[in-house]
């Protein structure tokens, strides 16, 4: 199966997706027309997912019953469909409104202002107002901003600098919390590293050490009211090729999650976080932790937003399973760097359910060529 050849902006019309008129148009162009077996059928609502959350606080207390209750729970959900929440997660409350509050403060300037921060052909940082000039059909229903953050103690301010040189002097304080926020989802994400080494019955420092250098990105999303909320997708069905989704939705509802061959909604919690797992992580576990394959839909009356932290390894460390994970069982993926699975995503192939696959054939026959 060849990737799908990205068209290039030229080849894409001019399509310009501004939410402050999209969201009241009851005729939506084609584009944003999604194939009918990949429409959501809103008249019957999905069944919601139960999974316990995890007390994060618990399995840290080193209580046995707590830890063996918290592995056993993120063991059995990752095996199946990669999807959790955890609870007593240790983050700022007013951090987490305070991100929120800027990000309604963004999405709701004139898209001229926006567009400061255009994201270009290629990049995965920047402003995007649906792909319109990535993609030509099955165009998402949503706007995003996505930025970089490094672990690195060279790139302490990489965020607060970002909003800086992108957006101007005006948006220090967004920079601030942006900076501030991704300092907290990378703490978290190394702490559920920690997890899920145990959980995998690993060395119990192996993931967190592996990820402590992280190069990830934060990605702000936006879901304006869409007039036919039947026909299109906020964002369509995939699995994030990165290794670990640290995800912070608002109170209106819309993500979805792929168990038992149908669609499950996921209640908006404002105290937890949902957490998913990522194809990144499901090769560096030899596929034994599932990457969760999930959606976004819309709605006619509300926006949405949700806040979303994309876990991923320096981009030159070789993504490969622990001697632990392999030697009773066969690779499921060839080593590769993040670096260009990434660009793999960004420039050749757009990601859906089978990113990975896509990117495994492709890099073979990269190396034959
Ligand atoms: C590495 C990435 C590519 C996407 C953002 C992300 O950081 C993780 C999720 C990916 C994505 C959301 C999966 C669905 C398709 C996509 C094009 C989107 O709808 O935004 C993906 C992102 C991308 O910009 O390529
Ligand atoms: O907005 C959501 O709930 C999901 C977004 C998502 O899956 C993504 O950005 O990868
Ligand atoms: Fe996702």
């Amino acid at each position: 199966m060849a990737p799908v050849i990205l068209p290039s902006p030229l080849e894409t019309n001019p399509l310009v997706f501004d939410a402050s008129i999209f969201q009241k148009e009851t005729n939506i162009p084609s584009q944003f027309v999604w194939p009918d077996h990949e429409q959501p059928r809103l008249e019957t609502p999905p069944p919601p997912l139960t999974v316990p959350p995890i007390d994060l606080k618990a399995f840290f207390s080193g209580e046995p019953l707590s830890v063996s209750n918290a592995t056993r729970l993120v063991n059995s959900a990752c095996q199946q469909h990669g999807f959790f929440q955890v609870l007593n997660h240790g983050v700022d409350s007013n951090l987490i409104n305070e991100a929120h509050k800027i990000m309604n403060i963004f999405f709701a300037m004139p898209l001229m202002e926006k567009q400061k921060a255009q994201r270009m052909f290629g990049e995965y940082c920047g402003y995007a107002s649906s792909f319109t000039n990535r993609f030509s059909s099955k165009l998402p229903w949503k706007e995003t901003l996505s930025f970089r953050y490094s672990a690195h103690p060279n790139c302490s301010n990489i965020v607060q600098d970002y909003f800086l040189n992108v957006m101007g002097e005006d948006f220090s304080d967004f920079g601030r919390v942006c900076q501030e926020y991704c300092e907290a989802m990378s703490k978290l994400s190394l702490d559920i590293m920690e997890l899920l080494g145990t959980s995998l019955g690993i060395e119990r420092s192996h993931f967190r050490d592996f990820y402590k250098d992280n190069d990830s990105i934060m990605r702000l999303n936006y879901y304006p009211p869409c007039q036919k909320p039947d026909l299109t997708l906020g964002t369509g069905p995939h699995c994030d090729p990165t290794s670990l989704t640290i995800l912070h939705q608002d109170d209106v509802g819309g993500l979805e999650v792929y168990v038992d061959e149908k669609w499950h909604s996921i209640a908006p919690c404002s105290e937890a976080f949902v957490v998913n797992i990522g194809d990144t992580f499901m090769a560096l576990s030899n596929g034994l932790y599932k990457s969760c394959l999930h959606r976004a839909v819309v709605n006619n009356q509300t926006p949405r937003k949700s806040l979303a932290f994309f876990l991923s390894p320096n981009m030159d460390k070789v993504v490969r399973p622990p001697k632990a994970l392999v030697e009773n069982y066969r690779r499921m993926y060839p080593d590769f760097k993040w670096s260009s699975f990434l660009e793999f995503t960004q420039k050749h192939y757009r990601a859906d359910m089978k990113t990975l696959d896509a990117f495994s054939i492709w890099l073979q026959k990269e190396l034959k060529s």
